[in-house]
């Protein structure tokens, strides 16, 4: 969903100041989901969108989830007038549970080697963005829910103890690349 003038599905990339990448281009080709799980509100007069995820029960990232966030991200980055991006979700206690684990568990070689270009997509998408980006955690966020809050430019997270944030599968012994 992207709520706004609807002015942005008209235009072409190149009537935007910003260039028109292409990995979005992949990212709609693979996307096949009519289902819903990111919420877009764009407000024109402060420039600023808010991206809320909706993904039941715990915005777990999966492929689809991962393409649809990423052609979000970069519709508003394709629109001059938007500045800012405030991260969100919807669900209650949890902004994000990371990788859906369901997705690299008993899957081929390809369809692992697919989903890991759309997390390196994600996180490449939100950290080189032009656009001020805050994630406001307001639930827990582990693993790859802190990776995706990580790469915003500032983080605000409920004061809730219940919530916990951080890259919990290093007590597995797997460790984020160095790269
Ligand atoms: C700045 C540049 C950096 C560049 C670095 C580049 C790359 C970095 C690479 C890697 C870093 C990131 C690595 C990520 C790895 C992962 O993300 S693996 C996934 C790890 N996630 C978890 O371990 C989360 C486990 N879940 C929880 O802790 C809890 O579920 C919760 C999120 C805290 C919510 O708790 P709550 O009590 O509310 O709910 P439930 O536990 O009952 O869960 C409800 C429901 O959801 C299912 N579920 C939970 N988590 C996941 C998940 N990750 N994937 C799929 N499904 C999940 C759970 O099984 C329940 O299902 P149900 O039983 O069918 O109801």
């Amino acid at each position: 969903m992207y709520a706004r003038s609807g002015l942005l599905s008209q235009r072409s990339c190149s009537s935007h100041g910003r260039e028109c990448a292409t990995p979005v281009l992949a990212a709609q080709r693979r996307n096949n989901s009519t289902a819903t799980k990111i919420a877009v509100e764009f407000d024109q007069s402060t420039g600023v969108a808010v991206m809320r995820l909706q993904g039941p029960p715990v915005n777990s990232l999966s492929l689809d989830f991962l393409t649809e966030l990423c052609i979000n991200v970069e519709k508003l980055e394709m629109d001059k007038n938007c500045r800012g991006l405030i991260l969100t979700s919807s669900q209650p206690k949890v902004f994000s549970a990371g990788l859906d684990i369901m997705e690299i568990y008993g899957k081929s070689p390809e369809r692992c080697g697919e989903f890991w270009r759309a997390v390196q997509e994600m996180w490449l998408k939100l950290y080189g963005s032009s656009m001020v980006t805050i994630a406001a955690i307001n639930g827990s966020s582990p693993a790859g829910g802190c990776l995706m809050s990580m790469t915003c430019d500032y983080r605000i997270m409920a004061d809730n103890p219940r919530y916990s944030i951080g890259l919990n599968e290093t007590q597995l012994g797997i460790v984020a690349p160095f790269w």
